[in-house]
């Protein structure tokens, strides 16, 4: 992990989540400063951000459901799963959460670390990050870290913290 000629680090994140949770937004902010308009991803958006001496190669992959199947060709040597889910949509919390289940079983994917996004807390209506830790279940992942803040893409409120929970949960052990 790393590289040898500089002090930084590289990681691999695979960002996943339902259609319209927020991730290209997310990964706007993050690598341009805003999140501007978006369009449906048909395939994936990859993109680095340079953050406290980490480089994070973020793969953003479209979330419609019949492309979700397409998930899995990114596995390989993912190290931090960052699952996003529109915290305003609470019709389809199953179904994110259904969905992340299925991911968490994957051999492939059995080292990775965690991170949930409780998106779109700028919105009314919003299950906030402890219930939505308790709806998904999160506390039976003993074999793994796994976190789960809440963010939001336009102001970019705790992107960053998600970030740093990456960094530390790989790096600090
Ligand atoms: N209010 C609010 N809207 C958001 C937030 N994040 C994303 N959106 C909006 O939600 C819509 C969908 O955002 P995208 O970033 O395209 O969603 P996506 O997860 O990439 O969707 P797919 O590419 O289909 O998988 C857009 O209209 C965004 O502006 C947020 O935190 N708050
Ligand atoms: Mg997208």
């Amino acid at each position: 992990m790393g590289n040898c000629c500089s002090n930084s680090k590289d990681v691999r994140v695979l960002m996943v989540g339902l259609d319209a949770a927020g991730k290209t937004s997310i990964l706007q902010k993050l690598s341009k400063g805003n999140s501007g308009s978006t369009k449906p991803t048909v395939g994936f958006n990859v993109e680095t951000v340079l953050y406290k001496k980490v480089k994070f190669t973020i793969w953003d992959v479209g979330g419609q459901d019949k492309i979700r199947t397409l998930w899995r060709h990114y596995y390989e040597n993912v190290q931090a799963i960052l699952f996003v889910v529109d915290s305003s949509d609470q019709e389809r919390l199953q179904e994110a959460k259904n969905e992340l289940q299925k991911m968490l079983l994957e051999e492939e994917l059995k080292n990775s670390a965690l991170v949930v996004f409780a998106n779109k807390q700028d919105l009314p209506n919003t299950i906030t990050s402890d219930n939505l830790i308790s709806k998904f279940d999160l506390e039976k992942q003993t074999n793994r870290k796994w976190a789960c803040l809440p963010t939001c893409a336009i102001s970019g409120d705790g992107l960053y913290e998600g970030l740093t929970w990456i960094k530390d949960a790989l790096f600090l052990k």
